[in-house]
This record gives C-alpha cells, structure tokens and sequence, in this order.
C-alpha cells in the first residue's frame, strides 16, 4: 500500500516536472511558424514564417484559369520565377487568409530626422488606413526629435509604435544612408525578437491603397516608378568600378527604388549588413555611390535576387503625372517635397 502510495507520488512529481519543463519550453522558444529548423546569426535566431498555403474557411473566391491570364500588358513573373504584384494578379481574401492564421507581426522602419517629423503625421494616418490592415504592424520611427513625434495617433488593435532615437548628421545623403546600419543594428538588438518580417520605409510617403500580406516574401523590393520602360544600360545604377555599388551595363534586371524594401528579417539583416559594409569601404576611399543607399540596394539585388517584386502601384510619385494605362492602383506614393525646406543642404 505504502510502495504504491509512494510510486503514485514519484509519477505526479515526475509529471508536474514534464508539464514545468514544457510550460518553460514554450515561454523560451521563439514563436515558430515553420517545420523547418530556424538559422541563427552570431546567436540570433530568427523567427520562422511557413509559407505553406492552408485556407481554413471556405472562401467563394474567383476560379484561377490557366488559359485567362489575369494581366497580359505587363510582366508578372521574373526569368527566376519571383512574382511581380500587380493590381489583378492577387485576390486580396485569399491572400489575407492565408497569411492571418499566423499571427504575423511585420516590423515597419520609418526614419524622420529633423524637419522630416513633419511627414510622419499623414504616413502614419494613412498606414493605419491601408498598411498590413488586419496584421500586427509594429513601427519603430527613427528620430532625432522624440518630442515632434505625434503622440494622438489612434492606432488598430494588435499595432504599436516605438520611437527609436538616433543622432543626426549633417547632411541629407548621410542621413539617408546611415539607415542601413541603423537598421542592421535595431534588429540584431531587438527587432529580431520582435517580428517575423520588416518593412523599411520612406517618411515622405502617404499610401493611397492596400498594400498588405499580398507584399509579403523573404526578400522584396520595387520597382522604381521612373526607370521601368527604360533598357538597362539606362538605369541609374552606379557605375564607377571605384564604389562596391556598381554595376556594369549589361547587368541588373529592374531598377529597384529604395523608399520601400522589405522581408523575412534574416534576409533583410543580410542585405542591411550587406550594404552598411560597402558604404563603409567606400567612404574609405572617399566615394559615395550616385545614389546613396539606393546604389548599394540595387548592386545587392543585381546579385541577390528579390523573391517578391513589387510593381510601381507600391512606390509611385506625386509628382509623375500624366496617365500610365498600367497603373491601375496608386497604393503608395512619394508625396511632393520643397528639398530646400526640409533638407539640410542642397
Ligand atoms: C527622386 C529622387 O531623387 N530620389 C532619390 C532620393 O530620394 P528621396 O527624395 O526620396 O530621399 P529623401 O529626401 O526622402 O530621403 C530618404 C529618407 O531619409 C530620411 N531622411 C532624409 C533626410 C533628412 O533630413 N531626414 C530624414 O529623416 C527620411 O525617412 C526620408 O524619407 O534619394 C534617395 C537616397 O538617398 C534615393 O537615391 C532616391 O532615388
Ligand atoms: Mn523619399
């Protein structure tokens, strides 16, 4: 009786000790929404995202047919099979359910040193209105002024902002590609922790329409609303074999704008790194690429294919007018700035 007593009691410590382990297991491990093992980075370990598309309710989407393409005026696909998005190319219910059940959160990067606080009001308004609707956004904003930046913007449920604070250099080229480093810093010390995928963009922006889950991918770029009818040896591309930004004529496939860049953020980290280390050298030796960061994205992409593009609707311009019959949907777009005004210097 006694002995039996006692093995009863060694199987309930035994137990509680199995349910105390898992219950410590699950507090610990990082959130993981894949089956396959997650990479690490100098001890990082980066969220997994499953990409497998599994539908839980039955949806009355439109029938998918083979022989009816959806867009037969632009290109959807790249020669390395990447999608392009474009207005039609997506059905927005299918999309979003496939991505919700994941309980995603996307890091969203947004620098507004010095007199650029006075974009973040309308960026931020018009984010909550169309940005990852329906998904957890968390916004880091980059700023030097942590006092001009809007503190009564009501945002959805799941969606946060968290003000980073950075210093400010003196000019608008240096402000503009110190956020590759920046960037690459925040998230090897928290964003990694902290979502699954990462938007970097522009302050100078508002968005006009949807851009949500549809824009998700490990690594995505967009195609620059100026240059796409352009021949490649057109692009603006660095071209001085004296900078790590440049590429020769007959490379690159699109000319990518770097007001919005994004992904899974062990493929962001990579290219931020990536990036940061070629600015580095080449402001050893006293060069800076013609177009900044943009330059050293584009190198980078010459060479590391996007897995996502996304077309000019997610990067347009306020100040391209006139009618592109290709655009059906203006989603995000640079709004028209006085340089003098808000730059530091010419
Ligand atoms: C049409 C055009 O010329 N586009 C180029 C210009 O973009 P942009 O005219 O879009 O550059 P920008 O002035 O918007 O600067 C880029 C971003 O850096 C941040 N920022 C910049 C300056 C500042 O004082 N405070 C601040 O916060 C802010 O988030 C801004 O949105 O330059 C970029 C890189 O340098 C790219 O080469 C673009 O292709
Ligand atoms: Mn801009």
């Amino acid at each position: 009786m006694i002995q039996k007593r006692e093995h009863w009691l060694l199987a309930s410590v035994m137990a509680g000790g199995m349910v105390l382990c898992w219950l410590v297991f699950l507090h610990c491990a990082p959130v993981s929404l894949n089956e396959g093992p997650s990479e690490n980075y100098e001890g990082l370990t980066w969220r997994q995202v499953n990409h497998q598309v599994v539908l839980n309710h039955r949806l009355q989407s439109k029938q998918a047919k083979l022989m009816e393409p959806v867009r037969t005026d632009v290109l959807t696909v790249t020669p390395w099979m990447a999608p392009i998005v474009w207005e039609g190319t997506f059905d927005p219910l299918v999309i979003d359910e496939t991505f919700r059940s994941h309980n995603l959160t996307i890091a969203t990067t947004v620098f507004a040193v010095g007199k650029y606080t006075h974009f973040l009001r309308d960026f931020l308004e018009s984010a909550e209105k169309h940005f990852m609707v329906g998904l957890d956004v968390h916004y880091y904003v980059f700023t030097d002024l942590p006092g001009d930046v809007p503190g009564n913007i009501t945002l959805g449920l799941g969606r946060l902002l968290s003000i980073v604070k950075v210093p400010k250099f003196d000019r608008w080229q240096e402000i503009s590609l110190r956020r590759m480093e920046l960037i690459q810093t925040a998230i090897e010390d928290h964003i990694y922790r902290e979502a699954h995928y990462i938007f970097c963009l522009d302050v100078d922006m508002r968005f006009h329409g949807r851009v949500g889950s549809e824009a998700l991918g490990r690594l995505v770029a967009a195609i620059h609303p100026w240059f796409y009818m352009y021949p490649r040896s057109q692009y603006p591309y660095e071209r001085r074999t004296v900078s790590t930004a440049s590429v020769p004529q007959d490379q690159g496939d699109f000319y990518y704008q770097a007001n919005i860049f994004g992904g899974a953020l062990e493929d962001v980290h990579r290219l931020t790194k990536t990036c940061r280390e070629h600015l580095e050298v080449d402001k050893s030796v006293g060069v800076e690429a013609v177009w900044q960061e943009e330059s050293h994205l584009n190198w980078y992409l010459v060479k590391n294919k996007p897995t996502k593009l996304l077309s000019p609707e997610y990067v347009w311009d306020d100040a391209k007018r006139g009618k592109a019959e290709e655009i059906k949907l203006v989603r995000f777009s640079s709004v028209i700035k006085n340089k003098a005004e808000v730059r530091e210097n010419p």
